[in-house]
């Protein structure tokens, strides 16, 4: 990027990595190792999620178009950011996935898994690079009434980053009614569980993209996790997904 570049992207975002080194790390943290979601209050302000909403049909930003009743995904739509990623994408990236990593070792350790990430994103994503995964994954989605997002893991090659970050860029009740974010856990021998997390416009929504650890009595396991979204009632919805390892 050139200097020029590099200030522009800076106007249109002044304060958005500063914004997210403000947030309450250690009770997010806490909250994902209790529940293995956590909410982010307010990451972005009702202009942000409008700027990025409006950029939907906007082709010039997208590598691609996925319409979810074609795969048996559920019903609606996404589109996978091309790089480079605009703002306020570009900057939240790497920003939240600082926050993210330390947990995500944790994570590993107590799993017994021996993958250990990198304190940068650009270094993770290197990695990924690397193992031929160079596509983005950053994606905007958009719901109308009687969509909705089937269970699922956003999985996209051998290299993962166990947590990504939702955006809900609507207002529940003025936008649209219905459309929950849910997540269920898969417990070895045991019924799953579900949990609806509740968003208002600007808030986020991190959690585990496939498997976090579980302290039991005899010792840590590990629970199997999905996330989706509950039908929509009514209106449009619009969320920003960010996953952290690019794909294949
Ligand atoms: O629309 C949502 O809230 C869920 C989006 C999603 O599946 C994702 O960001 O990976
Ligand atoms: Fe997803």
């Amino acid at each position: 990027m050139t200097a020029i570049a590099k200030i522009s992207a800076r106007a249109a975002a002044p304060d958005l990595a500063a914004h997210v080194d403000a947030l309450d790390w250690p009770q997010i943290t806490a909250e994902l190792d209790s529940q293995g979601c956590a909410v982010l209050k307010n990451l972005l302000t009702p202009d942000q999620c409008r700027a990025v909403a409006t950029l939907y049909p906007d082709d010039t930003h997208f590598r691609s178009r996925i319409v979810m009743g074609r795969h048996g995904f559920g019903r609606g739509e996404y589109k996978y950011f091309s790089y480079p990623l605009p703002d306020p994408i570009a900057q939240l990236r790497p920003a939240l996935y600082g926050h993210l990593q330390g947990v995500a070792n944790r994570w590993n350790e107590a799993m017994g898994i021996d993958i250990r990430y990198p304190a940068s994103h650009g270094a993770f994503l290197k990695r990924c690079h690397e193992a031929g995964q160079a596509r983005p994954t950053p994606l905007l989605l958009q719901y109308e009434a009687g969509d909705y997002n089937c269970l699922h893991q956003d999985l996209y090659g051998e290299h993962v980053f166990p947590l990504q970050v939702a955006i809900l860029l609507s207002e529940p009740g003025r936008d649209f009614t219905g459309g929950e974010f849910v997540l269920t856990e898969q417990r070895p021998r045991m019924q799953s569980r579900a949990e609806v997390v509740p968003l208002a416009q600007g808030d986020a929504v991190a959690f585990a993209v496939h498997h976090r650890p579980v302290q039991g009595t005899r010792g840590t396991y590990r629970v199997n996790l999905r996330h989706g979204v509950s039908r929509i009632r009514s209106g449009q919805r619009h969320t920003l997904g960010v996953i952290f390892h690019d794909a294949k």
